[in-house]
């Protein structure tokens, strides 16, 4: 019997800010679309306006609502009237922090951090967050993330091995051009971008946002070519 890979890695497309953006990544197929209410980046979206931009996703797409240190009464708000599907949370928050709302989240680990610049004590540190939907690694960087900058996959090794099905997020500095690279290193449930197919900060870019789209798709077609000739 011949037997097909077909795995697909996720998309996810975050700090969104504009109707079109929205448009575009549904269009170019993406699973999920981020909003960023973290008052320090140039993404960040008042509740109003994110409830209105949240009308604009279709069935289907999953929408994530980001956080770095906020206020649980603030998030609160979010999921109250922005009606997220899951949060994301990328501070300092602590399990407790994470797991009050009683809602579906992803954890951002920030490798490279001091105690997380190891395997084995990135490991230890995911590991805090069991009852996370989602671990995503992004690099460690001077804000809490969506930095551009990319980080060294080797330091997942132990996580990858440990997982035991749960989904693994790659993040951090992805783009059309390297994107292809990584899901082959670390075949991850999902990548999230966001730097990458921009413009410039809280703009996307249509054009990037579907080479990004396309580089994963020929990413994936080639990890299943390689893994039916096994
Ligand atoms: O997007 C932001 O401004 C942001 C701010 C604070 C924490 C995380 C943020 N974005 C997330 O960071 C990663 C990596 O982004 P990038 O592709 O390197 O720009 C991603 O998960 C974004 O959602």
């Amino acid at each position: 019997m011949v037997q097909t890979n077909l795995w697909r890695t996720r998309v996810k497309v975050c700090g969104l800010t504009r109707p079109q953006d929205i448009d575009a990544a549904v269009r170019a197929g993406a699973d999920a679309v981020g909003f960023v209410f973290y008052p320090a980046s140039q993404r960040m979206l008042d509740v109003a306006s994110a409830r209105t931009l949240r009308q604009r996703v279709p069935a289907f797409v999953t929408v994530a609502a980001l956080f770095v240190n906020a206020e649980p009464g603030d998030i609160r708000a979010v999921l109250d009237q922005v009606r997220p599907d899951v949060l994301q949370f990328h501070g300092d928050e602590q399990p407790r922090d994470c797991e009050q709302f009683d809602h579906p989240y992803i954890r951002a680990f920030r490798v490279g951090a001091p105690g997380m610049d190891t395997p084995e004590g990135l490991l230890a540190e995911c590991h805090r967050y069991d009852l996370a939907c989602g671990w995503l690694f992004d690099s460690y960087s001077a804000g809490y993330g969506g930095s551009g900058l990319a980080f060294d996959v080797d330091l997942l090794g132990g996580v990858q091995r440990t997982a035991n099905g749960r989904p693994i997020i790659l993040s951090g500095g992805l783009r059309p051009q390297t994107v292809g690279a990584s899901i082959r290193a670390v075949r991850p449930y999902a990548v999230d971008v966001s730097s990458g197919v921009e413009d410039s900060p809280g703009i996307k870019s249509a054009d990037r946002i579907a080479a990004f789209l396309e580089a994963v798709g020929k990413a994936d077609e080639q990890a299943s070519k390689g893994d039916n000739n096994n």
